[in-house]
């Protein structure tokens, strides 16, 4: 063993107060307060303060999944939760709390059908498109979430990936905290159950099947499917909306083209407070309401594109479908802005009909024989009345369900990004309305989702709302809602919000009850997609602060020391019993050292060095604490900044002076 030497002590001691900003350090000293959880500024979450630290939770949190799956699952032989904290708080100290966070995913992974192959387990991925023949077994909105892979500039400004897909129905977000104090650094793990999550290197095609669902195969009687793609700007919204038309044009090719049966075509798009034809383009048209109550954009140009004709290839079906298409995707409004040089600025709907002409003809022809007759007998009844004064106006609107002939409808929506005001920063007053006109609508998307299967009409609101008035108001109609998310640490926020808002979109899934701080009884809507969140204590610096000697042999005077700096500042409050050396300290545990502290309200202030046997430490405003949440945390502390010691001593090749 070295002897022990001071002066290396005060130097470490000295280039770790360097380390830090002398503002923030003034800040450390003069805080009281651990208990204020305020989410810190995005900046934050790249400063090179606590960048490598957040990422090694994150890197930690990975470690720990992977140590369970392989305990859990790989081995007949489950090891007990206790033996995983253990062995957790051995490899990755202050992480053992992730246990019965992670476990319970697992197990129940394993019980929904993780089957082992070999060497390697198998998720079965239990998303259950929605069926049109079975409309009562599906969902009325399901819920996908795509995260799209960092890009290159993300990657090059020092950001790193805040997302884990940890199975096919659930993803975790890592929200790094920084504290408003500055001496407290954590990562809460937010784990989210959806009907489908998609890995950040899944392909287009498979997105797109996902999304579809079984819609063009099964040809529902009347009930739709609409495809809503949602999120912030700049996430993939239109590069998800492409992937699923690829996929619908395929398998529009595949299908044999009969006679009388033809596919319609409507684009338009929202922008503002008004609606423009990208079939036609781009001339104004209106969206009304006809007689049937139900919403058409009237004067909307109607393509036709004949199904695979005789002799017909596949890849010149699609060619023949691009053409119609590609000149209407072109048209659409895009602007630069400071998060995405092609942003969308409207809300696109494709409205994808298959129709079958001879059975419109004979329903048509009959129907007009019976309006005529109505007509004959003394003035009409009310609804010939407002058919011949609205809405016999050619192409009859086959679409609605009275008529039955519709094989297949399905929409595509593309929503302009959400934006924060951290992205508008730079924007002028025209583009500012803009963004908040899309958020507004948004919005009320948001609203009308949640009050599904609710009276009140809620969709009138909002043009957009309108304009997707069956995914409210027509029970056998099925919508998706592709969410995407960024998984980059400077969108963290932005993140946070799409899945908080699409987690409460999963409606009908559960109402919660109960009694609010007032003593009010309310009922809440369950959010199921947020399943459990954790949070993890992170050190502020990275492995301790610099000591040079094995924490045994620590003298009391280096146990004060290193309590002054140890997690940022945090015990610096703490008044010691006199004679607390190194050794002695290492020898308590959690609870023993939880003892030590007194948290009461009238004990607040800390007493003067050796003065008695209590550690006194200042609550704050909120009181001191729990104990035992003090002694555990101390006791981490102790062990990262022991274990930091060791590695560094080994390094620098004085590994005799490690004690195992
Ligand atoms: N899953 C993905 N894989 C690869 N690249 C992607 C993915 N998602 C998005 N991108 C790329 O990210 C960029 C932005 O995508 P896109 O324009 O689709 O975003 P957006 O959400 O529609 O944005 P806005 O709301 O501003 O229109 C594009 O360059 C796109 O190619």
């Amino acid at each position: 063993m070295a002897s022990t030497d001071h002066s290396d002590l005060a130097g470490a001691l000295e280039d770790v107060s360097q380390m830090r900003n002398p503002e923030r350090e003034a800040l450390w000293a003069s805080t009281n307060a651990d208990a204020r959880k305020v989410l810190s500024y995005r900046e934050n979450l790249l400063s090179p303060a606590v960048r490598s630290q957040l990422v090694a939770s994150i890197a930690n949190y990975h470690g720990v999944y992977w140590l369970l799956r392989h305990c859990q699952l790989k081995k007949k032989n489950c090891i007990s939760s206790e033996l995983a904290r253990h062995i957790v708080e051995y490899a990755w100290a202050g992480s053992g709390r992730l246990v019965p966070f992670v476990q319970p995913l697992l197990l129940r992974g394993r019980k929904e059908g993780e089957v082992e192959d070999g060497n390697d387990i198998k998720l079965k991925p239990p998303v259950k498109p929605a069926s049109s023949k079975n409309p009562k077994k599906s969902a009325a909105f399901s819920i996908l979430v795509r995260p799209r892979p960092m890009t290159s500039a993300e990657t090059a400004a020092n950001n790193y990936d805040v997302i884990s897909t940890t199975s096919p129905t659930s993803l975790t977000l890592h929200v790094g905290r920084v504290h408003r104090s500055g001496n407290r650094l954590s990562t809460e793990h937010r784990r989210y159950e959806f009907d489908g999550v998609f890995g950040e290197g899944d392909g287009n095609d498979e997105v797109g099947e996902k999304a579809l669902g079984t819609v063009a195969e099964e040809q529902g009687e009347g009930g739709g499917r609409t495809v809503i793609c949602y999120g912030q700007t700049g996430t993939g919204k239109t590069y998800t909306f492409r992937a699923v038309l690829d996929v619908m044009k395929k398998k529009l090719a595949k299908l044999k083209g009969e006679e009388g049966k033809a596919v319609y075509i409507t684009f338009y798009e929202i922008h503002g407070k008004k609606c423009y034809d990208l079939m036609n383009e781009r001339k104004t048209i209106k969206v009304l309401t006809d007689a049937n109550d139900k919403v058409v954009p009237l004067g909307a140009k109607v393509a036709k594109f004949e199904l695979r004709r005789e002799g017909e290839g596949e890849e010149e079906c699609t060619r023949r479908f691009d053409g119609i298409i590609k000149a209407a995707l072109a048209l659409r409004s895009t602007t630069s802005t400071q998060r995405n040089d092609v942003s969308s600025r409207s809300h696109s709907i494709l409205t994808i009909t298959l129709r079958d002409e001879e059975e419109e003809r004979k329903v048509r022809r009959k129907e007009e024989e019976r309006l005529r007759l109505a007509m004959e007998e003394g003035g009409g009844d009310e609804r010939g009345e407002e058919v011949t004064s609205r809405c016999v106006s050619p192409p009859l609107d086959v679409s609605h369900p009275a008529y039955g002939l519709i094989r297949s409808s399905l929409r595509l929506v593309d929503l302009a990004g959400s934006e924060q005001n951290v992205d508008t920063g730079k924007m002028a007053a025209q583009d500012h309305k803009e963004s908040a006109e899309i958020n507004t609508a948004l919005m009320h998307l948001k609203e009308c989702i949640r009050g599904y299967g609710k009276k009140g009409g809620k969709y009138r609101g909002h043009l957009l709302t309108r304009v997707l008035k069956e995914c409210f108001e027509d029970r056998s109609h099925r919508s998706t809602v592709v969410a995407t998310v960024s998984p980059a640490a400077v969108d963290l926020l932005h993140s946070l919000n799409t899945l908080n808002h699409v987690a409460v979109m999963q409606v009908g899934k559960g109402v919660k009850r109960g009694t609010d701080k007032g003593g009010v009884k309310r009922e809440k809507e369950f959010m199921l997609g947020v399943v459990e969140n954790t949070s993890v204590e992170v050190p502020l610096c990275e492995g301790g602060v610099g000591f040079n000697k094995p924490v045994e042999i620590w003298t009391p005077q280096d146990v004060k020391r290193w309590l002054a700096v140890a997690n940022g500042g945090k015990f610096g409050h703490v008044v010691m019993p006199a004679g607390v050396d190194g050794r002695a300290l290492l020898g308590l545990n959690e609870k023993t050292l939880g003892e030590l502290f007194d948290v009461s309200q009238d004990n607040v202030q800390a007493r003067g060095d050796g003065e008695g046997s209590t550690w006194v430490i200042s609550g704050g405003e909120g009181g001191g604490g729990r104990r035992s949440d003090w002694g555990r945390e101390l006791y981490q502390a102790l062990r990262i900044e022991q274990k930091y010691i060791e590695k560094k001593l080994i390094k620098e090749g004085k590994d005799s002076e490690v004690t195992w």
